[in-house]
């Protein structure tokens, strides 16, 4: 017989107890046969006040209050309470659902009522340091850049939908894709690819034509998702000579796919969100998030576009090496085609893994942000019909033949052209803000900043800030582009003007970016002018990644050209 205290202590721990009418019984975990003890009456005593309910009330209990009063003892008693702090905050969600409301119009309004530099505001449990000063900016995104990376949570996130290209890399890892990528988006490499554009922006402009029949009246017309199209078909021939053919046919495998990862990652169910801002906090939340419904269908969609990268690579190789055995020059310019090439001669050469993963980083980096751009410069047009007018006339005036021009052409004799692109790209920036970490303890603008804040970098902000841009900075003037002298000193900084950001992590592909937008607008402007829907209607906005109307549409009133 066992000795008394040892069959106590097996009862407790394996704490799963029946009563019956004549005492206790108490079985061990995995073993079938019922034990009974002679120590019953003292057994009695011990176990009985244990009530598993409230065992588990009682856990619940300290699981829903401790981590909340965890996290407003740590807000309250951060360091980052010395900063500025914006009004008009929800008691419970704070400045959150403001924030999130039509893309940077609050924070634009803190930042210009509060001391210039640096602000901070709450997201429920958490504060997020805005910064405008560039002294401040260079630290973040030049000097220390790599002290600075994106949110462990967010990098999470993105990996899951993007692998890890350089979009995503960190640190030395990404120190070493940027350098494989370089010479990819060279100036001379761009120049190649820009005779892709065309192409596109014709299919664009004959199916606008067919949906805007008469010459006479306008017609009422969404102008997004041609425009989506149309930069997706772009990226996929410059990236790597894929033709999604998207703006004629809708059944390309990997367009489907593509579109299920990031056709609307605001639509993620609202757990995806919260679990996001919690793991901001607690890192190891991330794999609640990620075990959703959502998350398990992105990584599908992922595992089917990584198959036909990896089919495209495998083709790439196989065109490089036949133009090595039969010492013929390798002629394809698109960027993965040079990629491949690139990495036969680096010594610390990507894997395959990290090369397909690029694919996903181009398309995701390159499509929307392009098209978004394009459907804000129409919006624009519209609203601004004098603008509209004078940029057409340049364009008619300049190149009344309708031909693909050169990269030199685009770049340097469109004066007018090169102002309207720039001012639509400060104004309305595809990429509002963008959201980085601190990996240390840190001082900015006198402020301590301790080792996991969160820093909004925002160029909704900046770019409209009275102290940077002058006292029009928030009106749509493309004219400040043309006349050096009109823009103010404070503005002629790298960090007055972060529509493509600036640093080591800033985009690879601007060059690409401005001549493609430059090239549809070309094609879309010879054939079609613009006027709003709805005379001055104000469009809201929304922004997860890239800042998009926010009912995902928008419709202008669309007329044909006479004789075009
Ligand atoms: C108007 C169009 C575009 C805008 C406004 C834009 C803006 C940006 C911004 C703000 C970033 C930095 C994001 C961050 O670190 O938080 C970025 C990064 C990047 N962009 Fe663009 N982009 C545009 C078009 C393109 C195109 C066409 C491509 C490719 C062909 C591209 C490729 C990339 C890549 C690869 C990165 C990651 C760079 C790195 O982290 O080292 N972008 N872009």
């Amino acid at each position: 017989m066992p000795p008394a205290v040892k069959m106590e202590r097996s009862i407790v721990k394996d704490n799963t107890y029946l009563r019956d009418d004549k005492g206790i019984a108490f079985f061990r975990s995995g073993v079938t046969q019922q034990t009974r003890s002679p120590e019953i009456p003292r057994l009695k005593q011990i176990v009985a006040p244990h009530n598993p309910m409230s065992t588990i009330l009682i856990t619940a209990a300290i699981a829903v209050v401790i981590p909340p009063l965890f996290l407003l003892y740590s807000l309250w008693n951060s360091p980052l309470r010395a900063i500025p702090l914006a009004p008009d905050a929800d008691i419970l969600l704070g400045h959150l659902p403001k924030v999130e409301a039509d893309t940077g119009v609050w924070p634009r309004k803190w930042s210009q009522m509060l001391p210039f530099g640096v602000f901070r505001t709450r997201f429920i449990f958490s504060w997020r340091v805005w910064v405008t000063d560039p002294k401040a900016l260079t630290k973040i995104l030049v000097t220390s850049a790599y002290d600075y990376p994106k949110p462990p949570s967010l990098i999470d996130f993105l990996s899951i939908l993007l692998g890890r290209g350089v979009l995503v890399a960190e640190g030395v890892e990404h120190k070493k894709q940027r350098r494989a990528l370089d010479s990819a988006f060279s100036l001379q490499q761009i120049k190649d690819l820009s005779d892709m554009f065309w192409s596109p922006g014709r299919i664009l402009s004959e199916k606008w034509k067919e949906a805007v029949p008469s010459q006479t009246e306008s017609t009422r017309l969404d102008i997004c998702p041609l425009l989506s199209r149309c930069t997706l078909d772009i990226i996929g021939l410059a990236g790597f000579d894929y033709n999604f053919d998207s703006m004629n046919r809708e059944d390309d495998p990997l367009a489907k796919a593509y579109n299920i990862l990031f056709g609307h990652p605001e639509n993620a169910p609202i757990i995806v969100h919260i679990v996001s801002l919690l793991a901001e906090t607690f890192p190891r939340l991330v794999s609640l998030r990620n075990g959703t419904k959502f998350i398990k269908n992105i990584v599908q969609q992922r595992e089917i576009v990584e198959k036909i990268t990896q089919s495209l690579l495998d083709k790439k190789r196989r065109e490089l090496k036949e133009a090595i055995d039969n010492n013929t020059p390798h002629t394809k310019k698109d960027i993965l085609s040079l990629l491949v090439r690139d990495n036969l001669g680096l010594e610390d050469p990507l894997t395959d893994k990290e090369i397909t993963d690029q694919c996903l980083t181009f398309l995701a980096a390159g499509h929307e942000t392009t098209s978004t751009a394009l459907t804000w410069t129409l919006q624009r047009l519209a609203d601004n019909p004098t603008v509209q007018e004078k940029l057409r006339k340049e364009i008619l005036e300049k190149y009344p033949e309708d031909r693909n021009l050169t990269y030199d052409e685009l770049n340097n004799s469109l004066p007018y052209l090169n102002a309207v692109v720039r001012e639509v790209l400060r104004i309305d920036s595809p990429v509002p803000m963008t959201i980085r970490q601190s990996a240390k303890d840190d001082v900015i603008c006198g402020y301590t900043i301790p080792k996991n804040s969160v820093i909004m970098v925002a160029p909704a902000v900046i770019h409209f800030h009275p102290d940077i841009w002058g006292p029009d900075a928030a009106e749509f003037k493309p004219e400040r582009f043309l006349d050096n002298n009109a823009i103010p000193d404070t503005a002629r900084t790298p960090f007055a003007n972060l529509t493509f950001l600036a640093g080591p992590r800033n985009c690879i592909g601007q060059k690409f970016a401005l001549a493609e937008m430059k090239a549809l607008l070309i094609c879309i402007l010879r054939s079609f002018s613009f006027e709003p829907d709805v005379i001055g209607q104000h469009v809201e906005r929304n922004s997860l990644l890239v800042m998009r109307p926010k009912s995902g549409q928008l419709h202008l009133r669309v007329k044909r050209i006479e004789g075009k």
